[in-house]
């Protein structure tokens, strides 16, 4: 099977070359709206490269009264931290090209991660930056809701699993909204 390095290179460039096209943006499916309930927190992310906008996601959490978050990394050692959105104050430049809050913001808790994906199979299995930060996330906050998000072009057909991959709950994409 291919390595994760070399897939994670040519998806990023899948990627990269689709957001360039009109495209629709991620949808919003009803499951992802049962889910949501006043005063729960939400992890979105800023994206980059090719990333898919959870934004239409975390409008939807906004309006039914969670709170949303940020991740917040310093390195590729180091846990990243949800960290709370002051929307009135400015994102900082960080790491990698990320754009976070302040490494001062409140820490919480998230009950819903919205995860960035370079690959995904229909196992729901992830292929990540290469950091293990999300991976090491989901052993921080085991309760959490994992839900990926992604263009339709990043599934792949396997994904090599490390024992340390934790798989997603369900992704949501332009079109579809996909469970085990
Ligand atoms: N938008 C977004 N925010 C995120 C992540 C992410 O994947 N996407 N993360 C997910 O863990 C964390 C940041 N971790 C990262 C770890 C490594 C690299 C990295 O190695 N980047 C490559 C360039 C990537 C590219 O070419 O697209 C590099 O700097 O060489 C990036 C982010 C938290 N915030
Ligand atoms: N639970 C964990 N505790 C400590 N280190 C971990 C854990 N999970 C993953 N790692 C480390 O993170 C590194 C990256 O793993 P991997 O290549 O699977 O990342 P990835 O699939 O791209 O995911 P991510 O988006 O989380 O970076 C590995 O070196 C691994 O040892």
């Amino acid at each position: 099977m291919i390595d994760k390095k070399t897939l994670r290179a040519r998806m990023r460039a899948t990627r990269e070359r689709f957001v360039l096209e009109a495209h629709p943006g991620i949808a919003v499916p009803p499951a992802f709206l049962d889910r949501l309930e006043h005063g729960l927190t939400v992890a979105s992310y800023v994206p980059m490269g090719g990333e898919a906008d959870p934004a239409p996601l975390a409008r939807a959490a906004v309006e039914a009264g969670c709170e949303i978050v940020l991740p917040h990394v310093v390195d590729r050692a180091t846990p990243l931290r949800f960290l709370a959105w002051d929307t009135e104050a400015a994102l900082i430049a960080g790491p990698f090209g990320l754009h976070q809050p302040a490494h001062t913001a409140a820490e919480r808790q998230p009950d819903i991660i919205l995860t960035p994906l370079v690959a995904f199979d229909a196992t729901l299995n992830r292929l990540g930056q290469g950091a293990g930060h999300y991976d090491r996330a989901f052993v921080a906050f085991p309760h959490a809701w994992r839900v990926g998000v992604a263009w339709g072009i990043q599934q792949v057909e396997s994904l090599p699993a490390d024992p340390w991959d934790v798989p997603l709950h369900a992704i949501a994409t332009e079109s579809d909204w996909i469970t085990p």
